[in-house]
């Protein structure tokens, strides 16, 4: 499935510092490498939604990880307000249940923006009430013809059960690579592109990681 998003060499970067500083000194280092970056709370908290744009003005695609879980009418406000600021995308819960879920569908259709729907998670926590629900979560997506998904890196037997069910025409970004155990060459067997943060921020070398990260990317394609 191609979305409107076009996210270079399958890999987004996650820019979860909290000093805007420090995340442009890594995105030097690695801006000929990945053209996406994710961006959530710890960063927007820190040094504010304003962080949107000017990773937009830079030519970054910017997703807004803000787990959208609200009743409709707050979901719509934060969607059209983070769509405003210039995302391309927002990342959505659906645990919340379809009215929640349809609400920010309908306005990032209007306002031509991408929406990314969490089925499941990567922490071993989302095994209490997640997971047992994840499917029921992939249906609604369906039903409301949302193409794009989050799906756990670590858990790559549910990612190809839910990609069964979400079929080939869905996108799905996953996180939970290297620190938390994910593996790409299992990931990018249900996945289209993979979620990395500390691995990449972390690294005394983020230049040479995000290399070795592709050159894995590419070899689990090849
Ligand atoms: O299930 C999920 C959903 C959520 C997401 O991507 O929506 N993330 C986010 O993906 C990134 C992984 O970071 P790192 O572990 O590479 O430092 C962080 O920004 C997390 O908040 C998960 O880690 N697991």
């Amino acid at each position: 499935m191609v979305i409107k998003l076009k996210i270079k060499n399958k890999l987004i970067f996650a820019a979860d510092l909290d000093n805007l500083d420090e995340v442009n000194n890594i995105l030097n280092q690695i801006s000929n490498l990945i053209n996406t970056v994710k961006i959530g709370y710890p960063l927007v908290l820190s040094e504010g939604i304003e962080c949107i744009s000017k990773f937009k003005n830079l030519g970054y695609n910017v997703i807004a990880d803000f787990k959208v879980a609200d009743i409709p009418a707050t979901n719509k406000k934060i969607c059209k307000i983070t769509f405003e600021k210039g995302a391309d995308a927002i990342i959505v819960h659906g645990f919340v249940g379809k009215d929640s879920v349809k609400a920010c569908k309908d306005i990032a259709k209007k306002m031509n923006k991408e929406l990314f729907l969490v089925v499941d998670m990567s922490h071993p926590g989302s095994r209490q009430f997640l997971e047992k629900n994840s499917k029921e979560i992939a249906k609604i997506g369906l039903e409301l013809g949302i193409k794009n998904y989050v799906l756990p890196s670590t858990k790559p037997k549910i990612g190809l059960e839910i990609r069964k069910i979400l079929g080939d025409e869905a996108f799905v970004i996953s996180p939970g690579i290297g620190v938390q155990g994910g593996e790409i060459k299992k990931t990018l067997k249900f996945a289209d592109a993979i979620i990395v943060g500390r691995s990449i921020y972390q690294s005394k070398d983020p230049m040479t990681t995000t290399k070795k990260l592709i050159n894995h990317i590419n070899l689990a394609i090849s």
